[in-house]
C-alpha cells in the first residue's frame, strides 16, 4: 500500500489522480491533501478519501481532519505528515516550494506541476530521489526510452497539438477572447495551461522540462504539431528507429503509470481507443504567429535565471490576458520584453528562484499596465 499526498488534489490533475486512486484502494491510500481555495471541492474530497490532514488557501474552510492554512501551512503539512508519493500538481510557480520541499521526503515525486524544473531543475533533481512525469509527453518520452540506452539516443520529439488557433495566422487572431483560448481541442485542462497550449508556451516549458528531466541538451529536443493528441512523443534512436507512445488523450493513463510504475495498472477500456478510426498527421510549428516556443529555446541559450524569468512573465501575462487587460497577441510581447529588460544572477539556492520570479513578475506587471494605459 503506497501512502500518496496529492499537492494540487482540487484540480484537473489532482480530481484526475483521485479517480485512479478509487479504483485501486488495495494499491494507494490518500494521506495527505492540499489545495487553493476550492474548499467545497476538498470537503468532498475528505469525506470520500479520509486523508490524515489537508492544507488549504482558505482561511474561512472549516476543519473536518487536521487542516492546515496558507503556504506555510502547506510546508508544514509536507513535514508533519508521512508519504511514499507526492503527487506534485499546484499550478504555476506557487508549486515549486512545495515540490521541492516534498521532494526532500517522498520516495518519488509524480511530477505535473512542470514550472518546478523550468525554474528549479537543478535544485529539485538534487533533493528528490525519483522523479516520474505525469506530463503526457515526457511520459512519453519516459516510456520510449526504456527501449534503448541514454547514448544511443538522437533526438527526442515532443507532440504539439497546436491548440484551439493552429493554423491561423497573426491578423486571424487580433480579437482573440479567453472563451476562444481556453477551448483546447483534445485536453480537459487548467485555465494556465490551456492559454499556454493556444500560445505554444506550453511547448517551450515541456521542452525545458525535458532537457531536466532526461538530462539532454535542448538542441536535440524537437517539437511537432500532430493535431489529434494521440502520438504523445517520441524518442528517435541511433539507427533512426522511433519509438513513440500512443493513447487516448486522458491524463488518467500517465497518472497511473507515475502512480504504479514499473508496474502497469489494468485501466478501464473505456481509456482504449478505437485505432481503426484514426488518422495521425504531423506538421512543423509555426513559430513566426506562434512566437512563445522560440523564447523558450532562447531563455535557455541565455542560461539561467531567464527560464525563470520566461515563466513568471508568461503567469503574469496569461493572467492578464484571462482578466482581458491585454490582447491575446500581447503575451509573447510581454514576455519577450520581462526576458531583455532583466539582467539577473543565476540562482544559487532555491531562495533566489523565488526572489527571481518575484522580480520578473513585477517587470512584467509594469509592462501589463503601461500596454493597458
Ligand atoms: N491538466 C492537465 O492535463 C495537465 C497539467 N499539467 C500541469 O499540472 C499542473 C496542474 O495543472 P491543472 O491540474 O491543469 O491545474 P488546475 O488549475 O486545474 O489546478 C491547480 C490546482 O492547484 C491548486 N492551487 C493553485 N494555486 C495554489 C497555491 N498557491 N497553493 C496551493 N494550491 C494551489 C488549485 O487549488 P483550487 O482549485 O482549490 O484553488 C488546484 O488544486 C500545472 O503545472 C500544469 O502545467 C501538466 C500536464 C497536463
Ligand atoms: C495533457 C498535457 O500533457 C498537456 O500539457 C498537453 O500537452 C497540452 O496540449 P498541447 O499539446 O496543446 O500543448
Ligand atoms: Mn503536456
Amino acid at each position: 500500500m503506497k501512502k500518496v499526498l496529492i499537492l494540487g488534489s482540487t484540480g484537473s490533475i489532482g480530481e484526475s489522480t483521485l479517480n485512479i486512486i478509487r479504483q485501486f484502494p488495495e494499491k494507494f491510500k490518500v494521506t495527505g491533501l492540499v489545495a487553493g481555495k476550492n474548499s467545497r471541492k476538498l470537503k468532498e474530497q475528505i469525506d470520500e478519501f479520509k486523508p490524515e490532514a489537508v492544507a488549504t488557501l482558505d482561511t474561512s474552510f472549516k476543519p473536518v481532519v487536521k487542516t492546515y492554512y496558507q503556504e506555510e501551512g502547506i510546508l508544514q503539512l509536507i513535514k508533519e505528515i508521512e508519504f511514499d508519493i507526492v503527487v506534485a500538481a499546484i499550478s504555476g510557480a506557487a508549486g515549486i516550494v512545495p515540490t521541492y520541499e516534498a521532494a526532500k521526503k517522498a520516495k518519488r515525486v509524480a511530477l505535473a506541476n512542470k514550472e518546478s524544473l523550468v525554474c528549479a531543475g537543478m535544485f529539485i533533481k538534487k533533493v528528490a530521489k525519483e522523479i516520474i512525469p505525469v506530463d503526457s509527453e515526457h511520459s512519453a518520452v519516459f516510456q520510449a526510452l526504456l527501449a534503448g540506452k541514454k547514448e544511443e539516443v538522437k533526438e527526442i520529439i515532443l507532440t504539439a497539438s497546436g491548440g484551439p488557433f493552429r493554423g491561423k495566422k497573426k491578423e486571424d487572431l487580433q480579437n482573440i477572447t479567453p472563451e476562444n483560448a481556453l477551448n483546447h481541442p483534445n485536453w480537459n485542462m487548467g485555465s494556465k495551461v490551456t492559454i499556454d497550449s493556444a500560445t505554444l508556451m506550453n511547448k517551450g516549458l515541456e521542452v525545458i522540462e525535458a532537457m531536466w528531466l532526461f538530462d539532454i541538451p535542448v538542441k536535440k529536443i524537437k517539437v511537432v504539431i500532430h493535431p489529434q493528441s494521440i502520438v504523445h512523443s517520441m524518442v528517435r534512436f541511433k539507427d533512426n528507429s522511433f519509438i513513440a507512445q500512443m493513447g487516448k488523450p486522458d491524463m488518467r493513463i500517465p497518472i497511473a503509470y507515475a502512480l504504479s510504475y514499473p508496474e502497469r495498472l489494468n485501466l478501464n477500456e473505456e481509456l482504449s481507443m478505437d485505432y481503426t478510426q484514426i488518422n495521425l498527421t504531423f506538421e512543423k510549428p509555426d513559430t513566426e504567429t506562434f512566437k512563445c516556443l522560440n523564447l523558450a529555446y532562447k531563455s535557455i541559450e541565455k542560461g539561467y535565471p531567464y527560464p525563470i524569468i520566461l515563466n513568471a512573465a508568461d503567469e503574469i501575462a496569461v493572467d492578464s490576458f484571462l482578466k482581458r487587460e491585454i490582447p491575446f497577441l500581447s503575451i509573447p510581447e510581454i514576455v519577450e520584453k520581462t526576458m531583455e529588460i532583466l539582467n539577473l544572477q543565476p540562482p544559487e539556492t532555491i531562495e533566489d528562484v523565488i526572489r527571481i520570479d518575484k522580480i520578473a513578475r513585477e517587470t512584467a506587471k509594469k509592462l501589463v499596465e503601461n500596454h493597458a494605459n
